[in-house]
């Protein structure tokens, strides 16, 4: 028995953190939303007890430090499992790109596994299970738009933002989590408005939501790689309506109302970094499977 689940990206519309928790984490608020950009996961039933990853992508481990081979492992332990399942997964969001890709797979697998496996678990029981594996996979579970608190796996559910298109490109290299968290200074962070972006979303702003994204670790990448600046730079130079970079980035994205923008931004793009793409956001919760 196969079963074929969809892995959105995620992006951050806003990324503010509050302070620095005891545990090492630090205190979040972000408004986080899917986008049209998706791996594939392949489950498919195995006779023997195992777990088997296979991946194309030289980026991607095939063994347990897979976010994906972590969520069926967790859902195998916790629910006495014993069949087997091998997960293909078919990689088109950039790796270590700011994008979620590998906790967007461990939550495509939570999903998948639940029915392949008939568990008969809910989302929250999900998204629970996943904050065990990484701060985005209850996001990811869920999908949609969201407020994300507490390190990030506390979610509140906000309507889809309005409708536009998003321009991401990436440059060539790959960032750490960790590393640009522990490189943020929390004495100097200059927070952005999520209240109003918030409000932008429930409003159906555009324009106010344009005005209101912001990301306090785009400074600490910025500084790291000059590259992350000057794609910046070009997106708002070919006339995206607005520019951040998503999460810890290096991914870049801009956003845009009309097609011939669009065109023209993705265009301008790819003839300065190789991995670009113009994609939509999904939005709500409901198109995830
Ligand atoms: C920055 C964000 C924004 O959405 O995304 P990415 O850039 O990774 O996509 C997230 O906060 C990343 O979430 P995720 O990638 O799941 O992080 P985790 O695996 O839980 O943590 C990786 C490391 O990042 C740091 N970390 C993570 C989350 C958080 N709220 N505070 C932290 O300080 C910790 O050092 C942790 O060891
Ligand atoms: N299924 C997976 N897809 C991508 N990366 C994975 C996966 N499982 C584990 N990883 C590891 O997680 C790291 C972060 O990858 P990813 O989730 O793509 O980025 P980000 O945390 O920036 O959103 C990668 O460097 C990779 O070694």
């Amino acid at each position: 028995m196969k079963l074929l689940v969809k892995a959105p990206a995620k992006i951050n519309l806003s990324l503010d953190v509050l302070n620095k928790r005891p545990d090492g984490y630090h205190e979040v608020e972000m408004i986080m939303t899917t986008i049209d950009l998706a791996d594939r996961i392949e489950l498919s039933l195995e006779e023997n007890d195992i777990i088997k990853i296979i991946s194309l992508n030289r980026f991607v481990p095939d063994d347990q430090r897979n976010l994906a081979y972590q969520a069926a492992k967790l859902l195998k332990d916790k629910f006495h499992v014993q069949k087997g399942v091998s997960i293909k997964i078919e990689k088109n969001i950039p790796v270590a790109a700011g994008l979620a890709g590998g906790s967007s797979d461990a939550a495509a697998v939570l999903r998948g596994l639940n029915k392949l496996w008939d568990l008969g678990l809910n989302l929250d029981q999900l998204a629970e299970i996943g904050a065990e594996i990484g701060s985005d996979v209850s996001f990811c579970v869920y999908g949609g738009t969201a407020l994300a608190t507490g390190r990030g796996e506390m979610i509140k559910e906000l309507p889809a933002p309005p409708i536009c298109w998003v321009v991401l490109a990436k440059p060539f290299i790959g960032v750490s989590t960790a590393d640009i968290y522990k490189r943020l200074d929390v004495s100097k962070i200059n927070h952005p408005n999520t209240k109003s972006m918030i409000d932008s979303i429930f409003h159906g702003d555009y324009d106010q939501m344009c005005e209101n994204v912001g990301n306090v670790l785009e400074d600490v990448t910025l500084n790291l790689y000059e590259e992350v600046a000057q794609i910046k730079d070009q997106m708002s130079k070919f006339g995206a309506d607005a520019v951040l970079m998503s999460g810890s980035g290096p991914t870049v994205f801009g956003l845009m109302h009309h097609d011939s923008r669009m065109h023209r931004v993705y265009n301008g793009l790819r003839g300065f970094c190789d991995q670009v793409f113009a994609v939509r956001i999904i939005g709500n919760r409901h198109s995830l499977d």
